[in-house]
């Protein structure tokens, strides 16, 4: 889960930083993502607003129109190497388009530490989903507060 926070930090997204990790049966890390646009989309062509209540409902300008989940980048990002088995920590419960990727791609387990859309209708549907074919999901909230990493003292010994 350190490993997914870490991940969320590198995403734009001024609102809600999502990171993503998976692991093997052997718990090695095979991919990591995080929210963001698609490659080559750029922050000054594509926004990273939400809709206001004056503007019209097909607008182009929302950033949910563009955004990869950070769960979709990290299964993107194993390079089409098997995930069966393997499990997904993320940062925010998986919505219902990264469920079905979750699903279809055979990862087992989810982690995930805040679930602060439970109520809205596309994490529902995603619960649905995941809970049908036996993708458990539970909630992980690591018992250490903070992880402190010091790059100064990794170049110590350069000095
Ligand atoms: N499981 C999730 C849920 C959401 N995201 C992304 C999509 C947006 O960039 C952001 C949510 O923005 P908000 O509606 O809170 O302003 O998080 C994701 O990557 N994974």
């Amino acid at each position: 889960m350190a490993t997914s926070l870490l991940s969320a930090q590198r995403s734009k997204d001024p609102v809600t930083q999502v990171g993503a990790c998976i692991v093997d049966q052997q718990k090695r890390i095979v991919a990591i993502g995080y929210n963001g646009l698609p490659r080559n989309c750029s922050d000054d062509e594509f926004p990273w607003s939400k809709l206001s209540k004056n503007s019209s409902p097909d607008s182009l300008e929302e950033k949910k129109l563009y955004v990869v989940h950070a769960e979709a980048n990290a299964i993107l990002n194993s390079n089409g190497g098997s995930l069966v088995g393997t499990c997904l920590y993320t940062t925010l419960f998986p919505c219902n388009e990264c469920a079905k990727l979750i699903i279809q791609s055979g990862i087992q387990k989810v982690f995930y530490m805040s679930d602060k859309y439970a109520h809205k209708q596309i994490y529902r549907a995603s619960r649905r989903m995941l809970d049908c074919v036996g993708v458990v999901c539970t909630r992980h909230v690591p018992a250490q507060k903070q992880i402190l990493i010091d790059f100064d003292a990794f170049l110590q010994d350069d000095r």
